[in-house]
């Protein structure tokens, strides 16, 4: 390994590093230097975006090309914010290369929209249809649903798990790669006893979805893992993508790893980026043993380099955090540090119930915006959607604006489903469930017309289907004959991206107002959507990348205000991931808010809450407020029903770590217990009644 060089040696572009980021961004990649397996543990705030940036411009300045490069993050938005730092510093520093990097970088975003596009470039050899759709949780729930009822299991006398929780659990075997009698005794106890039926359900999804030539979330990497065990297509893929850079890597399943794994045997020119401390996905089958083994799983072992130094928040506010974090068990050793100097504790403040713990929070909103902070500036994090609600009100009681992030997703909004029903049948005809949806948005055609024409294109052999000669009464031929060829347009080989997308979603518009009452906002999003579809290459690109990672915000959002606005930012702790702020406000603060009531069961699960909480509080700059309610109410699945109760401070802010917070209590009892009244106030006055009484 051959030694970091003197900043006076190196090119400028480097020169905003410190030096373990600079060490970061050079492993490797010097004449003669090891390019083996490298580990960057990045603490909160310590620039690893920044970092893996760098390093990025800094193998293209190299002259690696762009599409030797294989950049995998955690959502598109990562990705393409990535690309764009990546491009300025480019540009800065070369104009030979800026338009080289200003093309992008074509294999760049999250492992399952990669994964989606190489499943296409290789569909031929491993017996995939190019024309496949994906399908989102709901399209699959509702697939997984229709298996579930043709196999008899929604009519047994005892209640069968439903869609939603079969989903969950198929979901968990594929991504964890566990045994399903292993992922039912750890996870889902409650429904063991119906292992067998489970087994033939999911036997029967997969065949599905062979038969109609969909593939859900999970196969996006399911497949791509199984193509990769294929040695001729790893070892192409490896010699395609020199370099693989994986971002937030404490967040990937076993899955994943096992693609890297497949890609990258011995590890060369692959880099991994991200914090233990920080993984706050397993309910989605990520397992930070992915990062924490990561070393260990090469032989020499990967090289480690902590970036440490934390730019983001002052003193007392990391020193809390550390805290918080440090009573944890396992994990990368690491302390982070701030040069920034003063500031206040965060704040544990006590409130009475949720109504006050609303009050307190617009309170000091306001005074903070009074003092000259953007209300953009500040955000209130939760553990669970449903927390925000009390504040929600309130909010919009006091006309004050905001967005939240987390809640009601872009995609689950029916008016987009619609759309992406209408284009998704149009591409793969086989698709049930989207050509169920399309096919009633028709006036006139209900479920049972719907499913008589997909019989009907099922029975037909393949290619051979004529829409226009599917079965419909005489009063909707006219419609029919319209919709047919539009959808027909739309799928043909070759057919003009975005014009016939926009062709299907004009014709969506026009029918808008008989499906729904509030057509004219829900338009608004479709005219969004068609914009969005311009941005993209090709339609099978624009479905993927939008059903993959679809934008958080629709017209349903409560409270949308417009975007030059400015408005407060709601979020889930999850949805503030990379994220940062100079005020945070963190709902909640208590046994059953954080760690959830839902998320007691194992200590492994108590440690992800605890990660948490270090989220939410490493995401503040400058200000931190911790809120504990007394009376909180929880809304699980207790014999009880919802109920309140007298919640503790959360577990993981233990006595012991009190000093490292300024407690307060809300609103401040007087000490008599009497409000004061000032003296225009008052209703009577006894002392000029004295007076009066002396004449
Ligand atoms: N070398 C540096 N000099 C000055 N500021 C820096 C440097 N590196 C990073 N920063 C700043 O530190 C802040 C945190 O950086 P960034 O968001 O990249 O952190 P992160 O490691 O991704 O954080 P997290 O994992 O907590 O989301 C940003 O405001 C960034 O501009």
């Amino acid at each position: 390994m051959s030694a970091v060089p003197s900043p006076a040696d190196l090119p400028d572009y480097l020169s905003s590093l410190n030096d373990a980021q600079r060490a970061a961004v050079l492993a490797g990649t010097a004449p003669g230097d090891s390019d083996g397996p490298l580990l960057v543990i990045a603490g909160a705030g310590t620039g690893k975006t920044s970092t893996l940036a760098h390093r990025v411009a800094h193998l293209l300045m190299q002259g690696v090309a762009p599409d030797a490069l294989l950049l995998l993050t955690f959502s598109r938005r990562a990705a393409e914010e990535m690309t764009r730092r990546v491009q300025r510093i480019v540009a800065a520093a070369s104009p030979r290369l800026a338009p080289i990097a200003a093309a992008g970088i074509p294999w760049s975003g999250t492992f399952h929209g990669v994964g989606a596009r190489l499943l296409r470039d290789y569909a031929g050899s491993i017996g995939l249809d190019p024309a496949f759709t994906i399908h989102d949780r709901e399209d699959s729930a509702d697939l997984l649903n229709l298996v579930r009822h043709e196999q008899g299991l929604s009519t047994k006398a005892k209640r069968f798990p439903l869609k939603g929780t079969c989903l969950s659990i198929y979901s968990a075997v594929v991504n964890t790669c566990s045994p399903l009698d292993e992922v039912l005794r750890t996870t889902f106890p409650w429904c063991a006893e119906w292992e067998t039926e489970l087994k033939a359900l999911f036997r029967g999804y997969v065949e599905a979805k062979q038969a109609q030539q969909v593939l859900d979330y999970d196969d996006l990497l399911l497949y791509w893992s199984q193509m990769v065990s294929e040695p001729l297509i790893a070892g192409e893929l490896s010699a395609r993508f020199r370099h693989v850079l994986v971002d937030e890597y404490q967040d990937t399943n076993r899955l994943q790893a096992s693609i890297l794994r497949a890609i990258k045997p011995d590890g060369r020119g692959l880099t991994v980026v991200g914090d233990d401390a920080q993984s706050i996905y397993s309910f989605r089958g990520a397992t930070v043993r992915n990062i924490l083994d990561f070393p260990m799983q090469f032989d020499p072992p990967a090289r480690r380099i902590t970036l440490e130094q934390n730019y983001r928040s002052i003193p007392p506010l990391l020193d809390a955090a550390n805290a918080v974090i440090a009573e944890a068990g396992e994990g990368f050793d690491k302390r982070l540090w701030s040069a920034r100097t003063g500031g206040q504790k965060p704040l544990l403040v006590s409130v009475r119930d949720e109504a006050d713990q609303a009050a307190f929070v617009v309170e000091q909103i306001l005074a903070r915006r009074e003092s000259g902070l953007k209300l953009k500036s500040q955000a209130v994090l939760f553990r669970t959607a449903s927390h925000s609600i009390r504040l929600e009100v309130e909010l919009t009681r006091r006309n004050i604006p905001f967005v939240k992030y987390g809640g009601l997703k872009f995609l689950e909004a029916a008016h987009v489903k619609d759309v992406l029903s209408l284009l998704r049948w149009a591409q793969n005809l086989r698709d049930r469930v989207s050509g169920f949806r399309a096919i009633q948005l028709l006036a006139g055609i209900g479920p049972k017309g719907a499913a008589r024409i997909l019989d009907n294109l099922d029975a037909a052999p393949p290619g051979a289907a004529l829409l226009a000669e599917q079965p419909v009464t005489e009063g909707v031929r006219a419609a029919w004959m319209e919709f047919a060829s539009l959808i027909e347009a739309a799928g043909a080989s070759g057919a003009a991206w975005p014009g016939s997308g926009e062709a299907l979603m004009h014709w969506y518009e026009t029918q808008m107002d008989r499906l729904y009452e509030d057509a004219l906002v829900r338009a608004a999003d479709v005219r969004q959507l068609a914009l969005l579809a311009a941005t993209y290459p090709s339609r099978e690109r624009f479905l993927s990348e939008l059903t993959l990672d679809p934008p958080e915000v629709t017209s349903d959002a409560p409270g949308k205000p417009l975007l030059d606005e400015d408005y407060l930012i709601l979020s889930t702790i999850h949805s503030a991931k990379g994220r940062e702020w100079p005020a945070v406000s963190v709902l909640n603060v208590v046994d059953g808010g954080i760690p959830s009531e839902m998320s007691t069961g194992s200590q492994a699960e108590i440690d992800e809450e605890r990660r948490l909480l270090y989220v939410a509080m490493t995401r503040a700059k400058d200000q931190l407020e911790l809120l504990v309610p007394q009376r909180f109410h929880l809304t699980g699945q207790s014999a009880v029903g919802d109920r309140h109760v007298y919640a503790g401070r959360t577990r993981f802010i233990p006595n012991r770590l009190l000093p490292r917070f300024e407690q307060r209590s809300w609103p401040r009892a007087d000490p008599e217990g009497v409000k004061p009244m000032s003296v225009s106030e008052a209703r009577i006055d006894i002392a000029a009644k004295m007076r009066a009484m002396w004449g």
